[in-house]
């Protein structure tokens, strides 16, 4: 087991980069801790695989080191590192039965017999196959394949760490939740570090203590699913987590006012000189749909605005408003009174972002 430590690690698949955008990953460093779960989220093309196949060592990065606890690890080759892969489509033997696929990583490492039946079945009783232990793995399902490629990954407990690349892309959606929570309980009974890729924030939140969000090829924020909710480092980070999505203003100062657009914003004097006080061209509002107040009668300081459409989704509505020339969503509860044509809207202070260059900045006291 082992402390995971990426430093200055970058890497082109270009032989000549000539800037950043020939770089899968951007310069950065990171520590992955020895039994944490965590997951690493981002969009397709954002570096993601390619970020755990320089652990694993399946590549070789470009720049920079990786270091397993103190060692620099960029030489050995995947089998010396001792982590365990399980990919996004079963990588497992058809010709053998459930039980050798699941010895094989075992036996590989010359594990004695009676010690490979007792992880073999361990392993099968918590993803539920051990009814299919004798069975020839060619004539299982996509599903029953994949937790077996799972169970290849989880039956040894010496790894260094077991990196996961979308493990349930293939699995059935009922089932998806199920295993999920069965990694979370493998994760919690053995300490092993364990690395969770995946495009989809409620995967992420559901099976990792901390998530790296990971944008163009750089970990732009590495929090809990809390912080990365109520406080986003990274407009990229609003956008992609939530639903939908936090809402961006782009500001400036005119006069006396903040502004977006045509539209003059009220915000409190501390908001406001924190605007003022931005070097930069590019300055952002953030504040996530639950967080805009929403009245249905003119209020002290509400900004009014225009109701473009509502959807009702149970026990919340979602709301499209037109603010002035900007789109902002809000979400309603059940008990709120949904305003029909007009709304007026206020931006409480506390639940305010500002971004400078897209990353978040602190509202100062004065
Ligand atoms: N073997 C390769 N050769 C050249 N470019 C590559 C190679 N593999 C990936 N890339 C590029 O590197 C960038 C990062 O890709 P990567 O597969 O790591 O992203 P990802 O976040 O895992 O995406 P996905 O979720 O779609 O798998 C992308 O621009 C991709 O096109």
């Amino acid at each position: 087991m082992a402390q995971i430590t990426l430093k200055s690690l970058a890497h082109s698949y270009s032989p000549n980069p000539a800037g950043p955008e020939d770089y899968a990953i951007r310069e950065m460093n990171h520590v992955w801790h020895q039994g944490g779960a965590y997951a690493l989220l981002g969009p397709s093309g954002c570096g993601k695989s390619t970020l755990l196949n320089i652990i694993s060592g399946l590549l070789q990065p470009s720049d920079g080191q990786v270091e397993f606890d103190d060692s620099v690890v960029n030489e050995l080759p995947p089998e010396a590192r001792n982590i365990a892969q399980v990919f996004q489509f079963p990588v497992i033997y058809d010709t053998m039965t459930v039980f050798d696929n699941l010895a094989f990583p075992l036996r590989n490492i010359n594990t004695p017999e009676d010690k490979v039946r007792q992880r073999v079945a361990e392993v099968a009783d918590i993803l539920e196959l051990t009814p299919l232990l004798k069975r020839k793995a060619r004539n299982l399902t996509a599903d029953e394949k994949q937790k077996v490629s799972m169970g290849r990954g989880l039956v040894r407990d010496d790894v260094s760490a077991i990196l996961f690349d979308e493990p349930l892309t293939v699995i059935d959606p009922q089932l998806k939740w199920k295993l999920r929570r069965k990694l979370k309980e493998i994760h919690e009974r053995f300490n092993i570090t364990m690395i969770y890729v995946t495009h989809d924030q409620l995967e992420a939140s559901t099976f990792a203590e901390k998530i790296a969000v990971m944008y163009e090829g750089q970990v732009v924020q590495f929090g809990t699913p809390r912080e990365l909710f109520e406080t986003p480092n990274h407009t990229f980070v609003g956008y992609f987590i939530g639903s939908p999505g936090m809402n961006f203003l782009e500001v400036a100062i005119e006069g006396e006012h903040v502004v977006s657009g045509a539209v003059t914003l009220q915000v409190t004097p501390r908001v406001k000189s924190a605007v003022g006080r931005a070097r930069s061209a590019n300055v952002k509002l953030g504040i996530r749909p639950e967080f805009i107040e929403v009245h249905a009668e003119p209020v002290e300081d509400g900004m009014e605005a225009r109701i473009l459409s509502s959807q009702d989704l149970g026990t919340y509505s979602i709301l499209q408003l037109r603010l002035g020339d900007i789109t902002l969503k809000a979400r309603v509860e059940e008990d709120q009174r949904i305003p029909r044509d007009k709304a007026y809207l206020r931006f409480p202070e506390q639940f305010l972002g500002l971004y400078v260059d897209e990353y978040r900045v602190e509202l100062e006291h004065e």
